[in-house]
């Protein structure tokens, strides 16, 4: 049976209620999914299209935090993928710290397609999809535009380890920074809420070392399609299994940053 429905999305970009269309197409589509069909690559939501997946494969993979953490692997392959953190902020969830997310990303091809990180505390839907822009509920978003270390708000996280060598040198990075005059530096819990408020100009920039491709998923689109930009901490492309993000309102600010931190090595998330 060749399907036609189309899983369309409006252009300013998809809100949760879109995406459970996407999801209901796929619902409603299983034999596309059991046959191993895809998604039109050209256009992320796209048309559910018929047509033979290459070597038989299936067609769309899930990569979340909850699985990696039972063991399954992180690669991010050619397929349609969904990269997701279904809490982020555990540790503010448990304390009924109001600083808490749901992050779901989507790739096509290794391509970054869209992002949806929910702030299930304040009822703030951020979405992004590459080349249509960034919103928060609706409103478009846009990054600071700060160039200025003195006038930048900076934000970063911890990290998972605790080691004393590698507390060490997370406070020796935020030392660095405001030694360098930054007007001021915050860790509020969740990485993905934390990028949010970059995309949304109340940050100017964010640093982490010992973060996860779930965390950035959705929110390097968001930014992006803010106007921001999102690298690796060595001053080079991002690459998202590496486990360490720099993201700025601009590039000026992010090799600011990138060039005054000392790396923390976390491995890789695709090595794990
Ligand atoms: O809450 P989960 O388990 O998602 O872990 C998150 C940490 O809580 C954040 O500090 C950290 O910044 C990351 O967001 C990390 O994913
Ligand atoms: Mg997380």
């Amino acid at each position: 049976m060749h399907r036609t429905d189309v899983c369309s999305v409006p252009a300013q970009g998809p809100t949760l209620s879109e995406l459970g269309t996407v999801q209901t197409c796929a619902e409603h589509c299983p034999e596309c999914f059991r046959s191993g069909l895809f998604f039109d690559p050209e256009n992320a939501f796209g048309r559910c299209k018929q047509w033979p997946a290459p070597q038989g494969r299936a067609c769309r993979r899930f990569i979340a935090e909850e699985a990696a953490a039972s063991g399954a692997k992180c690669v991010l392959t050619h397929n349609p993928t969904w990269i997701i953190d279904p809490i982020d902020g555990t540790c503010n969830f448990v304390h009924r710290f109001p600083t808490v997310a749901v992050s779901i990303g989507f790739a096509v091809r290794q391509e970054l397609e869209f992002g949806v990180i929910y702030h299930c505390t304040e009822e703030r839907l951020y979405t992004g999809r590459r080349g249509r822009g960034a919103f928060c509920n609706g409103q478009r978003l846009r990054v600071s535009g700060e160039t200025d270390l003195s006038k930048a708000l900076v934000l970063t996280e911890i990290g998972p380890k605790r080691d004393p060598a590698t507390l060490k040198l997370f406070l020796s990075n935020m030392e660095r920074l405001l030694h360098a005059k930054a007007h001021g530096v915050r860790v509020i819990g969740s990485s993905t809420l934390a990028l949010c408020h970059l995309a949304s100009g109340a940050a100017d920039a964010y640093y982490q070392f010992g973060l996860h491709c779930w965390d950035l998923a959705a929110a390097t689109v968001i930014i992006r399609e803010a106007g921001g930009i999102v690298i690796d901490t060595s001053g080079g492309p991002l690459d998202l299994m590496a486990c360490r993000v720099v993201a700025a309102s601009t590039r000026e600010m992010a090799m600011l940053i990138a060039q005054a931190l000392q790396t923390i090595n976390y491995g890789r998330d695709d090595e794990k």
